[in-house]
């Protein structure tokens, strides 16, 4: 078998309190993801999504277990070689520079030169439909325009492995799912493994080529599930729409078992 791309081995994390035991967040996570894919990750709030995201691109480090990343080991110290871009919930722009100059900041500290900086910012503004405004400043656009703004700042990068945090959660249903064929076309298009943390369970069914569904803290894998449906799917696809039925019945099972009640939406 091809080795995985990402592998979790037995990832823990706790955080100290003053006065208490640590907080315990992530319990010990197994699991290998393939070159490519399109993994979902879904959880209760606070069950330690984010917390995993920055683990994987060596922003914070897990108490004990490993990340191997295309077979290197990665912490705050010592980095995977891997490309990784990053979307959030929120835009995080810069108000103060154009949405041209937002996708380009990273580009310039990657050290690209001025002629590769200028075709990316025109090649990712126009697939997420914004070249028109790639003068005006963020707080000129609607918070779907700014968003698709942070994602073209993500994708320009050209990233190995993207890591998506609620991308989409923070727009209207009309917009998310634009954004939503688009992301799947830039997909298919790159090639590019994606992790994406999501509440929604429709998004996840409709998005991804698996779905890990994780338990509330500290986290377990609960659920480990490929989505078989090919692409080019429709948002109104009855395998799609079966699959949410069950997925969305086996959180319930897992919120009664566990007295959750932020679960999904
Ligand atoms: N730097 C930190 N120090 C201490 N505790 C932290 C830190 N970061 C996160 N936590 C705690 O870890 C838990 C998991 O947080 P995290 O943001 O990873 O959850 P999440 O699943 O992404 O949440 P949500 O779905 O609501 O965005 C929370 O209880 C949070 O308070």
């Amino acid at each position: 078998m091809a080795e995985s791309y990402l592998v979790l081995d037995q990832v823990a994390k706790s955080y100290p309190r003053p006065g208490q035991p640590p907080l315990r967040v992530l319990d010990g996570l197994d699991v290998a993801v393939e070159e490519g894919a399109l993994l979902s990750i879904l959880g209760p709030s606070g069950c330690g999504k984010s917390t995993l995201l920055n683990i994987i691109n060596g922003l914070d480090d897990a108490t004990s277990g490993t990340v191997l990343l295309a077979g290197k080991e990665v912490t705050t110290k010592t980095r995977s070689g891997v490309k990784i871009g990053m979307v959030f919930q929120q835009p995080r722009l810069l108000n103060w520079r154009s949405v041209r100059e937002n996708v380009a900041l990273p580009l310039r500290e990657m050290g690209l030169g001025t002629d590769e900086i200028d075709a990316r910012v025109r090649r990712y503004l126009d697939i997420v439909g914004l070249s028109e405004f790639s003068n005006y400043y963020p707080l000129q656009l609607s918070g779907g325009m700014q968003q698709r703004v942070s994602l073209a700042r993500g994708l320009a990068i050209e990233p190995d492995l993207l890591l998506a945090d609620e991308p989409f959660s923070a727009l209207d249903e009309i917009s998310a799912r634009k954004l939503r064929q688009e992301f799947l076309r830039i997909w298919d298009r790159t090639g590019t493994t994606i992790l994406f943390v999501t509440h929604n369970i429709r998004e996840a069914v409709f998005l991804s080529t698996r779905m890990l569904v994780i338990t509330a803290r500290p986290a377990r894998v609960h659920l480990d599930l490929p989505v078989e449906v090919p692409y080019p799917r429709r948002p109104d696809d009855d395998a799609l729409f079966e699959l949410e039925k069950s997925v969305t019945r086996d959180f319930m099972r897992m919120e009664e078992e566990t007295g959750l009640t932020e679960i999904g939406s």
